[in-house]
């Protein structure tokens, strides 16, 4: 009888996935911008030390970017393979899947805002 779950599998997709992540990384420049934003975020809340709640919702925020980066980057590389040419299709497909990313860039960079410049300004004396 099939064992109802595959931990062979599901190491295999594990594996897979981290691959993934990992030519994301390397060879995508817009996700290594989203990761250089991480860093100096991650410097900035150890600095600010900023409260669980604030790290938790800036890593919704930052998975939430890296994630459509990855579903962008999926969806160009498959418009590539569908259409080397260009297409008004192919267009619409990859200004949207673009879009998406963007939409989730700004809610990161405006959730960044609401955690970081009270305390920036109190910092500062602004
Ligand atoms: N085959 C195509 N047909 C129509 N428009 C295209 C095509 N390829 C690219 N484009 C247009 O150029 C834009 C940039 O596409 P491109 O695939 O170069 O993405 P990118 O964001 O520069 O990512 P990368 O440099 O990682 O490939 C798209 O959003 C789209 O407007």
């Amino acid at each position: 009888m099939k064992p109802p779950i595959d931990i062979l599998k599901a190491a295999r997709s594990f594996r897979y996935a981290g691959v993934g992540i990992y030519n994301l990384f390397r060879f995508e420049n817009n996700a290594r911008i989203h990761l250089l934003a991480c860093l100096l975020v991650i410097i900035a809340g150890v600095f600010f030390k900023i409260t669980s709640s604030e790290w938790a919702i800036i890593i919704i925020q930052v998975a939430l970017v890296w994630s459509a980066e990855a579903f962008n980057t999926a969806i160009e590389k498959l418009a590539d393979l569908v259409s080397p040419d260009y297409h008004p299709v192919i267009k619409v497909v990859k200004d949207t899947a673009a879009a998406g990313v963007l939409m989730l860039a700004i809610s990161a960079v405006l959730v960044g805002g609401i955690v970081f410049l009270p305390k920036l300004a109190a910092l500062t004396g602004w």
